[in-house]
């Protein structure tokens, strides 16, 4: 898989890319991350300027529609195959484990990520991208909520993680919809606090049934909303994929 981002600043994701998950991925050509700088798009150098002030008033400046498409575009067309296109923006379809699985099939993906009080909307009405949220709430910018796209499908990509860590019993996986149960290491005990017998005796019918008994506890007692009769769709926003 490809993911190009689209951003005014390129160093934020440095130290993301060389962690190890993703950069054992990269270098295993699993996945490959080119980014791309809205700046280098600016019509007028020197100043290099892509936003300006919103017409109508208001608060902020709005990265402007010229510098942008010419820059998708032109992105877009750096590779045959074609990008899904997706812009982060507070007022997306929220992110989640079931979204992250659909994001995983893609071959190519280019993340839109805007600044200041985001992109003029002509921007989303000539492009057309899938907007997405991370969450309600605001960021400065779109760069974390493209890493946290990136961090949650990277893993979810065959051979990134090995069988040991298959993300197939996660939470949130494949439509499991229970939070996990404890887990614990050595020691076998610390300053008192010890570990649950039944994981010390090598019974496995004994330990699934505890681990899944401790899952339905902590998923009613926290998030009654993901037991299955409870759960609804995820209501998509209107300019989104099936
Ligand atoms: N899940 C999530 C994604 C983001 C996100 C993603 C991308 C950008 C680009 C800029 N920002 C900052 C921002 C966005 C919206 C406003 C509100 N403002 C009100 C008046 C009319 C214009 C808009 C303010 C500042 C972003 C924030 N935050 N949270």
């Amino acid at each position: 898989m490809r993911f190009d981002v689209v951003t005014l600043f390129p160093a934020i994701f440095d130290g993301y890319l060389t962690q190890s998950l993703l950069d054992k991925a990269i270098v295993r050509g699993l996945v490959e991350i080119q980014r791309h700088n809205l700046r280098d798009w600016a019509e007028d150098t020197p100043h290099r300027k892509v936003d300006d002030r919103p017409f109508g008033g208001g608060p902020g400046m709005l990265l402007q529609v010229e510098p942008t498409v010419t820059c998708v575009r032109d992105v877009d067309a750096m590779c045959d195959v074609p990008a899904r296109k997706i812009l982060l923006t507070p007022q997306g379809r929220r992110l989640d484990q079931r979204l992250a699985e659909d994001l995983a099939t893609s071959d190519r993906i280019m993340l839109m990520c805007g600044r200041y009080e985001g992109f003029d909307q002509r921007v989303l009405d000539i492009l057309q991208p899938e907007e997405i949220s991370i969450g309600d709430f605001v960021l400065n910018g779109g760069e974390v909520a493209a890493m946290t796209i990136i961090d949650a499908v990277v893993r979810l990509l065959p051979g990134v993680l090995g069988d040991e860590q298959s993300s197939l019993d996660d939470s949130f996986s494949r439509g499991n919809r229970m939070l996990e149960f404890p887990q614990y290491t050595r020691p076998r005990e610390f300053e008192g606090h010890t570990v649950p017998d039944v994981l010390l005796s090598g019974d496995h019918a004994a330990i699934a049934k505890w681990r899944a008994e401790q899952s339905r506890v902590k998923t009613i007692d926290r998030r009654r909303d993901l037991l299955p009769e409870n759960s609804k769709p995820n209501h998509e926003h209107p300019n989104q994929r099936s």
